[in-house]
């Protein structure tokens, strides 16, 4: 057996902290040869996403059958997709290489408050992309979007987690950096709920940590590792990253991808 392989299907934060360049900094340290399919070029930095450029959804196709069709994957994810033809044109490709391990962290909005996600993809994303999950990934504000539920509770949490497999998608881990107290986030697989629990850090230095938990658990995927065990290690990954900050920039700065890596040492 080879390396294992992972595609991020996302955009680029020129700041390195989330989108593309979060993912292949995730799959690297965790032995994992990472591809990427960009969707948008932003501008951003740790203050903010000052610019956002959208590739044809030609582009998006050619670069993801470019790599699938040569060096293949064993796992996938998206970040940012900006658009409903992109998003049709995803979801009809993963169904076409029949993915299995396909992660979805269904992103919609830079912490700064910037929209990357169209309003109306957002239904696109529940109609054509939910199905094909193996996990998904929102957070708190994007599990509400989903469900149209306002979550307020563990019960709401609940309730949504079972939404959210109801529109098919395998399993669903609602995050809960959004919420106060512990970073505890739900785990449901249609049949059982797990909780993965590690306390706040208080820190402003959250940029990207949606984007690297969901490349955490499309490399472990991509391993052969089933998803209870992949979203352990993503748990303590991202926790380690947050924990062992960097300090970079003048605002909310980038998660430490190396802090899982040398924790192992
Ligand atoms: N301050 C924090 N301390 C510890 N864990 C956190 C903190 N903020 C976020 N997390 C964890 O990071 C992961 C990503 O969550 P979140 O920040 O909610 O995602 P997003 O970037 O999509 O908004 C989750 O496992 C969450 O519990
Ligand atoms: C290109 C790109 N993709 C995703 C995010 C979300 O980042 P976060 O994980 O902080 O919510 C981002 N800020 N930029």
């Amino acid at each position: 057996m080879g390396i294992a392989r992972a595609l991020t299907i996302a955009g680029s934060d020129s700041g390195g902290g989330a989108g593309i360049q979060a993912d292949l900094k995730t799959f690297t340290v965790l032995g994992v040869y990472g591809m990427s399919a960009l969707t948008a070029v932003t501008v951003q930095n740790t203050i903010g996403v000052h610019g956002i450029y959208n590739l044809p959804v030609e582009a998006v196709v050619q670069q993801i059958d470019a790599v699938i069709s040569d060096i293949g994957i064993d796992a996938a994810k998206t970040g940012m997709l900006s658009q409903v033809p992109i998003i049709m044109a995803v979801a009809e490709r993963i169904r076409h290489y029949q993915v299995e391990n396909f992660v979805i962290d269904p992103v919609m909005v830079a912490k700064g408050g910037a929209r990357l996600l169209e309003m109306e993809a957002q239904h696109a994303i529940i109609k054509h992309l939910l199905p094909l999950a193996k996990v998904v990934t929102p957070n708190l504000p994007e599990a509400e979007v989903l469900t149209g539920m306002s979550i307020r509770t563990v019960d709401d949490i609940r309730e949504a987690a079972k939404r959210i497999v109801g529109f098919g998608a395998k399993s669903v881990v609602i995050k809960g950096g959004h919420l106060e107290g512990d970073a505890i986030d739900i785990v449901y697989d249609g049949d059982t709920f797990v909780e993965l629990k590690a306390p706040r850090i208080m820190t402003q230095h959250t940029h990207g940590t949606g984007c690297t938990f969901s490349a955490a658990i499309t490399a472990e995927l991509a391993k052969g590792r089933s998803v209870q065990e992949a979203v352990t290690v993503a748990k303590e990954f991202i926790t380690c990253a947050i924990r062992d900050t960097l300090g970079l920039g003048h605002g909310h700065g980038p998660t430490n991808h190396w802090a899982y890596g040398k924790r192992q040492g």
